[in-house]
């Protein structure tokens, strides 16, 4: 109801807080000044200052005896008032969000950052409409919540009787509750409704800027990548098992992890096993775990991995190197969810989503009767493949200068790019062992960094031979000379800006020296000035 629905007779609204003030005597003040530290406790023993909002609401009602109250919280950005919690309101009025009469103070006290009072026969009339009887006026008494001179929204409390020194009393007593929650109803406000903006803000630039999903553990933009990413944001909505294939060292186990910390299942466990690791007569009781006494040596019980991942997922890595008869237990987990401990009896029912990796080609391994065909497509519901990181084009270099910030910051080391011939090393080898080789590869060269740059010869021998820049060298003494001189080259024209004098003078060479080099590499110092001393694109 809003302000404007009652007769302007019917309502009164006052500017309260001079007028009454001087009601507030001492008699009352041991009770309420229990009210207020009761409350005051319940601020500073909470660590989340927004869920004591509630509990504060509750000693409203029950200390001080009101009928009905209501915290309101004003969201500035979307320029909402809304009912952050209540008591007394009936399910209807709760429904629809509408507040006590007099919805219009609300307004009018968030608008102002003032105290008001409303007074209304009719407001009485329906509020207490169980007492129908009644004819007493009801005050509706509304002290803005302020906080850094912002008003955050309102505390609201209905009395149903007009004594002028008992709504002094209230007057006093909700301002003093309102300054005090006015920090709770901030972080409130910050961490709730920006969180949720910030949610929806983000979901709509993907939506209209075409952007992607992209797991937070995650680098890399490249289409292909892109098509992993969009599985992984699909399955993980879903409870569904999944079968990650590729390349050792591709990321695999990041995939899962992403699945899981996406999923509704994300506060539950993840537990990784490794099938490979695992010795055939251990891998059974890792698993699945065991009874005491179950083998000599299990001296207690012990839950395996399936048990500790009950309520959240299982990774089972290396998935191809399982025996056959553990692979009979596995298929027995996905079409029933139930297991035995080994040397138990008694079944145990599971609720865990599985996700299964390999390197392995499972379809051949089925072919050679090395894989069960049934576990195979039981596995195989989701496949998601990640690409090798031959495939994944600039990815390299995005994840080559993740790991560069991510080791310089670990060893404290000021290294702050890879030069450019260094990267064309980088996005010229082939990375048989995919993101893990470049990540060591990167972690080296940051250990082996003497300056800001990670230059080409700080990298192995086994990208030495790469043809960076169209320049191929080779692996003898001879060619990585070489290849320290044409990186040295390529800095000092960029140092000086592709100025021959200057560039020579760096060298310790003559101008003539430094032509017939530039001439040995196909180098063209006029392609340096453009792109200026820092430039990183240039060849
Ligand atoms: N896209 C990526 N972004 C950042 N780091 C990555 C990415 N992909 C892989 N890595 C890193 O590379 C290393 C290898 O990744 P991971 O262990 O997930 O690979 P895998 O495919 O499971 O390997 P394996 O088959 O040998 O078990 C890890 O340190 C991981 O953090």
């Amino acid at each position: 109801m809003r302000l404007e629905d009652h007769d302007a007779a019917d309502i009164d609204i006052t500017n309260f807080v001079d007028e009454f003030s001087h009601c507030f005597t001492g008699e009352c003040r041991v009770g309420v000044l229990q009210t207020l530290s009761q409350i005051s406790r319940i601020i500073t023993a909470s660590d989340d200052l927004a869920g004591s909002l509630p509990l504060i609401l509750a000693v409203m009602r029950q200390q001080l005896k009101m009928k009905r109250g209501l915290l309101t919280l004003y969201d500035r950005a979307s320029e909402t008032i809304f009912v952050h919690d209540s008591f007394g309101l009936s399910d209807e009025e709760k429904a629809r969000g509408a507040v006590l009469p007099g919805e219009g103070v609300i307004d009018k006290v968030i608008a102002t950052g003032k105290t008001l009072i409303a007074r209304s026969r009719r407001g009485a009339r329906a509020v207490f409409d169980k007492e129908k009887k009644s004819r007493a006026e009801t005050a509706f008494i509304c002290i803005p919540i302020i906080h850094a001179q912002k008003v955050l929204g309102a505390l609201a409390a209905e009395r149903g009787y007009m004594n002028p020194r008992l709504r002094a009393q209230d007057v006093e007593i909700l301002t003093m509750i309102a300054a005090m929650i006015a920090p709770a109803a901030e972080l409130y406000l910050l961490e709730t409704l920006e969180k949720t903006r910030l949610e929806q803000e983000n979901r709509r630039l993907r939506n209209t800027l075409g952007q992607r999903f992209r797991p937070d553990n995650m680098i890399g933009g490249s289409k292909s990548m892109q098509d992993v990413y969009d599985l992984v944001e699909k399955v993980a909505a879903t409870k569904a098992t999944v079968l990650i294939l590729g390349e050792s060292g591709v990321g695999k186990e990041l995939v899962a992890n992403a699945i899981h910390f996406n999923s509704a299942a994300s506060d539950g466990p993840f537990i990784k096993s490794n099938c490979a690791a695992l010795p055939e007569s251990l891998a059974e009781s890792e698993l699945f775990g065991h009874e005491r006494g179950a083998f000599t040596g299990a001296l207690s019980l012990r839950k395996g991995s399936f048990e500790l991942a009950d309520g959240g997922t299982i990774f089972l890595d290396e998935v191809g190197e399982l025996s056959l008869s553990i692979q009979a237990k596995l298929l027995r987990i996905l079409q029933e969810r139930t297991f035995e401990r080994v040397g138990g009896s008694r079944s145990i029912k599971i609720d865990v989503r599985i996700i299964a990796a390999t390197n392995r080609n499972l379809a051949e391994m089925v072919e050679k009767g090395l894989f069960r065909e049934d576990l195979y497509y039981r596995l195989n519901v989701f496949p998601i493949t990640v690409p090798p990181l031959r495939e994944r084009g600039s990815d390299v270099i995005t994840l080559a200068d993740h790991f560069v910030t991510t080791f310089a910051a670990e060893n404290n080391k000021p290294v702050k790019r890879i030069s450019t011939p260094a990267l064309n090393m980088l996005m010229a080898y082939h990375w048989p062992g995919n993101v893990r080789e470049l990540e060591n590869i990167m972690e080296r060269a940051v250990i082996l960094c003497e300056d800001e740059v990670i230059h080409a010869y700080a990298l192995p021998p086994s990208l030495q031979t790469s043809k960076e820049s169209g320049t191929s060298f080779g692996v003898s003494l001879e060619s990585k000379l070489h290849s320290v001189e044409y990186e040295m080259i390529v800095e000092a024209l960029k140092n000086s800006s592709g100025h021959i004098g200057d560039a020579a003078r760096e060298l310790g060479l003559t101008r003539r020296m430094l032509g017939k080099r530039l001439e040995r590499y196909g180098l063209n110092y006029k392609t340096f000035r453009a792109a200026g001393a820092s430039g990183d694109d240039l060849g």
